[in-house]
């Protein structure tokens, strides 16, 4: 479990982690999302020791990173920076880490074997693609088998297949009872992820809840449809409560009611429909759109 209080971190007195208060509990992936320069990686940075707070504290399963005796055989990290010596090979790199934390020599191919390098494992780094080097950086997280893992942007450099190959051992780490907290700036990437989601901007937390529940609340559906008597309708759909909003080709933008629905109004009242036709946000969308109502509401 990662807790994080009244977490502040400024940079020449602008704040861009500002008062955090969160909890990222065992059993779950959470999604850490946030357009770039939100404040993610910095808030990684503090939950490790590597950035002092200002103010606030971050505790992992209690204690201060700075406090734990092994920090390798209790959380896992994956840092935007932290790359390894191109020269190396990727077993060499590992055993350096192994031995640093004492951890069992025998680790380094049990990871390597998780990870999908084994056949990659006396090759040197430099030689390896970004999805290799970013496979290379998760096994070193993996290394010492921490209940706590804090990854920053693992998917960055991985191919459809390398996504869906982390969903599943990410699954799996947080069916063990692992922590599990993974950044992105990517939504429709992290839903297919995480299993909650922890939304900043500019520093402040937006949203913290589950995924599904994140995609129920803000995923929108309208419906757009091109009627022969375009007033007419708009005042029928208000009467049945929906929201329609005229587009300048004539048309309508509904929310609040289905398209069959819709239909079933223009036919009773005689009015004929050249397009009907429903529209998702993507989630993308939707999550820019959260971001961008913080501005408008001059929160920032
Ligand atoms: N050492 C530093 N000195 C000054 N400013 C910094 C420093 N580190 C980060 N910042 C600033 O803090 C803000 C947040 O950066 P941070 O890297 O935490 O964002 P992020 O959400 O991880 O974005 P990204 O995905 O682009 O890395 C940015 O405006 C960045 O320029």
């Amino acid at each position: 479990m990662i807790n994080v209080v009244n977490l502040t971190k400024r940079y020449r007195r602008r704040a861009v982690v500002d008062d955090l208060t969160f909890t990222v509990r065992p059993g779950a992936v959470t999604g850490f999302l946030g357009p770039n320069g939100a404040g993610k990686s910095t808030t990684m940075r503090l939950m490790l020791g590597l950035t002092r707070p200002d103010a606030g504290s971050v505790s992992i399963d209690g204690r201060a990173y700075r406090d734990l005796r092994y920090p390798a055989r209790r959380v896992g990290a994956l840092l935007e920076t932290s790359a390894p010596h191109r020269g190396l090979t990727g077993a060499d790199h590992l055993l350096w880490i192994a031995r640093s934390n004492r951890v069992a020599r025998k680790r380094v191919g049990e990871v390597l074997e998780t990870v999908g390098l084994t056949d990659a494992a006396r090759r040197r780094i430099g030689t390896y693609s970004l999805g290799m080097a970013q496979r290379l950086g998760l096994a070193a997280a993996l290394l010492g088998d921490p209940a706590v893992l804090v990854l920053d942007e693992p998917v960055n450099g991985l191919d459809p297949e390398g996504i869906r190959w982390l969903r599943d051992l990410l699954g799996r780490m947080a069916a063990d009872g692992r922590t599990v907290l993974v950044s992105s700036h990517l939504m429709t990437e992290m839903s297919l992820v995480a299993d909650h989601v922890l939304v900043i901007h500019r520093g402040r937390l937006l949203a913290d809840t589950g995924m599904a529940d994140f995609i129920r609340r803000h995923g929108r559906t309208r419906v757009r449809v091109r009627p022969s008597d375009p007033g007419l309708l708009a005042r029928e759909l208000e009467r049945g409560g929906a929201s329609p909003i005229s587009t300048p080709d004539g048309g309508l933008e509904v929310v609040g009611l289905p398209a069959a629905e819709i239909s079933r109004l223009a036919a009773a009242h005689g009015v004929l429909l050249d397009e009907l036709s429903t529209h998702t946000a993507s989630l993308e969308d939707t999550f820019l759109e959260l971001v961008g109502e913080e501005r408008e509401n001059g929160h920032v």
